[in-house]
């Protein structure tokens, strides 16, 4: 690590939030300096406190304390998890209302602390909370960022890796759209090292067919409430992807990354914040990369673009 300051300061403490705290003190190096914020000072402190008992056994040393809005002044980065999650039966979509209302009592004083950074959010639904927050800091487009389908991306390669036996890294693909019930793979985009998944569908020389993807697809889709009904939340893969996105954006690594990102024409569409593959650098995304959809896949995109605008346009903010 070098020994230039990174800060980052997280505001939500629950399982998300201490996922990813948890993530990035154990990866170590990825910043050194995290401060926990949450409306429960009492859970933030002792979770600032159980994290630092654990420094010891860290790679890289990291100072780690429970703060106040004011230290988001000098942050790299702001990560928001704070707000209410899914309980069984509900959809990402059914927190909007409440998750607004948590949201006016973050980002004004985040904002007001001076803090010129990247926003980083990972409350649902985290399109348009991700969207809130750059209607409520008027930050630029490219300085508020949400976790997208960076989760499904990871949930798909790995499922995919899975099922044809070979190493997720070596599987390109993405989940676009919502991340939500209208999110959905362009199978058309997907390789195995260089060569399209397509193709090795279409070769019947092998056992692999059409109908797997499209279940591997709706187990991507469902995995939220699989695991919501098997634990009441999600918060190991979250904390990764978050910590994934940090690494990012403090190691200036333009790495390509589905985040949500704000639309400024690309796939034909303005203003929504949605997931797409983007490349993310130390001033947050950098491009968004727009793939070559054919014409189903622009439909599912189209889809997923107006829930996103549905539900955000009625919001007064
Ligand atoms: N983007 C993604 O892929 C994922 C997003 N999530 C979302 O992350 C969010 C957090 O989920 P969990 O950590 O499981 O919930 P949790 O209930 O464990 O934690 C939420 C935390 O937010 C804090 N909080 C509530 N209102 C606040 C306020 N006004 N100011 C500061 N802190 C406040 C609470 O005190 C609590 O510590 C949910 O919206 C959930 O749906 C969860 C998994 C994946
Ligand atoms: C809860 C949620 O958004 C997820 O695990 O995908």
């Amino acid at each position: 690590m070098t020994t230039d300051r990174r800060k980052v300061v997280l505001i939500g403490t629950g399982m998300v939030g201490m996922s990813f705290a948890y993530s990035l003190v154990n990866q170590g190096g990825i910043c050194n300096e995290l401060v926990l914020i949450d409306v429960n000072t009492v859970r933030a402190n002792g979770e600032a406190m159980d994290l630092n008992h654990g420094l010891a056994f860290a790679k890289s040393n990291m100072k780690i304390y429970a703060g106040e809005y004011k230290d988001c002044k000098d942050a790299d980065i702001v990560v928001i998890a704070a707000g209410v999650a899914q309980k069984e039966g509900e959809t990402r979509l059914d927190l909007l209302k409440r998750n607004v209302e948590v949201f006016r009592s973050i980002v004004t004083p985040v904002v007001r602390s001076g803090f010129d950074g990247i926003f980083l959010v990972a409350t649902n639904p985290v399109d348009i909370m991700t969207r809130v927050t750059y209607e409520l800091s008027r930050f630029g487009a490219s300085r508020v960022i949400g976790t997208g389908t960076s989760l499904d991306t990871a949930r798909l390669r790995y499922l995919l890796g899975d099922y044809f036996t070979v190493d997720p890294k070596n599987i390109h693909a993405y989940v676009i759209g919502e991340h939500g019930d209208s999110e959905f793979v362009p199978l058309s985009q997907v390789m195995m090292a260089t060569k399209p998944v397509m193709k090795i569908l279409e070769d019947e020389r092998n056992s692999y067919c059409i109908d797997d993807m499209q279940s591997i697809e709706e187990q991507v889709r469902t995995a939220a409430y699989k695991i919501i009904e098997a634990k009441r939340a999600t918060y190991y893969g979250i904390g990764m992807a978050l910590t994934r996105i940090v690494k990012a954006i403090l190691g200036d690594e333009n790495s390509v990354l589905t985040v949500s990102a704000k639309l400024c024409g690309e796939y034909g569409y303005r203003d929504v914040f949605i997931g797409v593959p983007s490349i993310i650098g130390r001033n947050g995304v950098k491009e968004i990369i727009e793939l070559d959809l054919n014409e189903e896949e622009k439909e599912k995109f189209k889809s997923s673009v107006n829930v996103l605008n549905e539900h955000f346009d009625p919001l007064e903010l």
